[in-house]
């Protein structure tokens, strides 16, 4: 499975949100990581086919989307950033409906209902009425809608937003558990969502993509770059200006600063074992010259 982007822009009447994307994604987890406004929904919608490019074609196995929209929807499941559920429905009804409108026959709607729901821990919540879910359960919920027509191509916009932290794992496990011999292209802002699970991840700001590498590269791109820094806290507003900091925790009288700097930022500042997070701030702030 390949699915390429060949000069991908999009306008919204003046204004360019997309500016000329070119990849090439095959089986495997794709993170999508980029600041809000940076086009990301954008360009999950022109791949799931709700939205069209103004130029440039999405390719499926080297075949133009276009000239097989039926067959490209039929290939993919999609989960957007907000879903809004019937509030009479309940969750079996909402499955059934989302199944009709994928065009399911109904015997292996019904089949794949149980399983899904099975595996997304919905089992004994499939006859609640979806009004009274929790936001976790909701978005587990649409992520067995997306995957009721068994997918080749899952494309998840920001899943996780507003989850806790438990609900987060049990998501990423889900997705990561799916992901076997198939593609999934995940976008969100939460770094940690990626970090484990994606092959590759992609770095997106204004429109375009900068880099796509695995997090092991980014994070070898910030090595000897990531410091800890005491700081009184008197000085942590006039130090910050000069520098871009990752985290800050009180230590007494002083605080003690995470950064990320090319040289190092004090006299006694000691280098620390860089993270993805790091590496996103790295890509987003330092490089484009200003500090956070
Ligand atoms: N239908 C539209 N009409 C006009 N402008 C739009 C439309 N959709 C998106 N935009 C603009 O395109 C830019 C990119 O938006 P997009 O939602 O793709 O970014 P994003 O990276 O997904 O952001 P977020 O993380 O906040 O969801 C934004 O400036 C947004 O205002």
């Amino acid at each position: 499975m390949k699915l390429c982007m060949e000069g991908i822009f999009k306008n919204f009447k003046n204004k360019e949100v997309l500016k000329g994307i070119d990849t090439t994604l095959e089986n495997g987890v794709y993170g999508l990581l980029g600041p809000n406004g940076a086009g990301k929904t954008t360009l999950i919608r022109i791949l799931a086919g709700v939205m069209e490019p103004s130029q440039g074609k999405v390719l499926i196995d080297g075949r133009d989307k276009s000239t097989c929209d039926d067959e490209y929807r039929s290939r993919i499941g999609y989960l957007p950033q907000d879903v809004s559920y019937y509030t009479d429905f309940t969750g079996r009804d909402y499955l059934r409906f989302a199944a009709a409108l994928k065009g399911l026959e109904k015997g292996y709607a019904e089949k794949q209902i149980e399983k899904l729901a099975d595996s997304v821990g919905l089992s004994d919540d499939l006859h609640r009425n979806c009004a009274v879910y929790s936001g976790g359960m909701k978005r587990r919920l649409g992520i067995a809608q997306a995957l009721l027509n068994e997918p080749e191509i899952l494309i998840l916009d920001e899943p996780t937003t507003g989850l806790d932290p438990h609900e987060r794992i049990k998501f990423r496990n889900i997705i990561s558990a799916f992901s076997k011999d198939r593609l999934v292209l995940l976008s969100t802002h939460i770094v940690p969502d990626v970090e484990s699970i994606a092959k590759e991840i992609m770095m997106m700001e204004y429109g375009t993509i900068g880099r796509k590498c695995t997090a092991e590269e980014y994070i070898s791109q910030i090595d000897g770059f990531v410091w800890t820094a005491m700081v009184p806290m008197e000085q942590l507003v006039e130090f910050q200006k000069n520098v871009v900091i990752s985290n800050v925790v009180p230590r007494g009288d002083m605080m003690e600063v995470r950064v990320i700097d090319e040289k190092k930022p004090s006299s006694d500042a000691k280098n620390t074992t860089p993270n993805l997070e790091d590496a996103y701030l790295y890509v987003f702030n330092y490089l484009k010259g200003g500090a956070a």
